[in-house]
């Protein structure tokens, strides 16, 4: 059995002040569902003593552990700052810096090396859905970004169809169950029994509103949520969500 998982992504937001949400968010108690929150790099050694029962991750992390590269944060630094998990791979990522698969898989193994769990991202562009290929770049996205050695401990796999970041349109729920089921049977074929236990999060305009279908929806093990996450009275609804479904 699975146990679900509400992840939410605060991107390049929040500053101090923000962490009342966070306070709020880890006021609610859940049993069913673990909760995460990555908030900037700034910000995670504060939040990390505000999050109680909320883990606390990274956004990114460099696949080297230390060295000449200016701005760049290691998954060591992210460790040895209180946070348990980190984002990779997400497509704002995959835009703004060029990160390929083979980058996203370098990041993974040194988010293992530091004993974090890899929350890896995949999805397509509204021109990849129009045209037909999502499974077949989801397919590639998966092989090229996870490395040999995925467990259902060690990694998350997030679903986030690019079109739907931001934008208030989610794909139908028979797109997401395709994609969820499809990321399933490719994670059972290439890791077994670890592939049966890894969670497969879906991303991309999760709202309160939309949340209890979503979550109905066949191998949707929790979400990962950009902006609903920033307020914690959004955020929470979602968790109980989750927590119902
Ligand atoms: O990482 C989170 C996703 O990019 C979803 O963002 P969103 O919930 O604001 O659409």
């Amino acid at each position: 059995m699975r146990r679900k998982l509400a992840a939410g992504n605060w991107k390049m937001n929040g500053l101090g002040a923000s962490l009342s949400e966070l306070g709020g968010i880890a006021a609610v108690a859940t049993t069913q569902t673990d909760v995460l929150i990555c908030p900037p790099a700034t910000l995670i050694t504060r939040a990390v003593a505000e999050a109680g029962s909320v883990a606390i991750g990274g956004q990114d992390c460099h696949a080297n552990s230390s060295g000449a590269h200016t701005g760049d944060v290691s998954a060591e630094m992210l460790k040895d700052a209180g946070a348990s998990h980190v984002i990779l791979g997400h497509s704002e990522r995959r835009a703004d810096h060029g990160e390929s698969d083979a980058d996203v898989a370098a990041k993974t193994q040194a988010a293992w090396g530091a004993d974090l769990v890899a929350v890896v991202c995949l999805g397509e562009s509204l021109e990849e859905r129009e045209g037909g290929t999502t499974l077949d770049v989801i397919k590639t996205q998966l092989a090229g970004s996870l490395p040999d050695g995925a467990t259902a401990a060690n990694t998350v796999i997030a679903y986030e169809p690019i079109w739907a970041i931001g934008t208030g349109k989610i794909p139908t729920l028979e797109q997401i169950a395709e994609v969820h089921d499809f990321i399933r049977a490719e994670l059972e074929t290439r890791f077994g029994t670890e592939g049966t236990g890894m969670r497969v999060l879906y991303g991309g305009s999760v709202k309160p509103s939309n949340a209890t279908e979503i979550f109905a929806t066949s191998n949707v093990d929790g979400a990962l949520v950009g902006g609903a996450s920033l307020k914690a009275s959004d955020f929470t609804a979602i968790i109980a969500a989750l927590d119902a479904a």
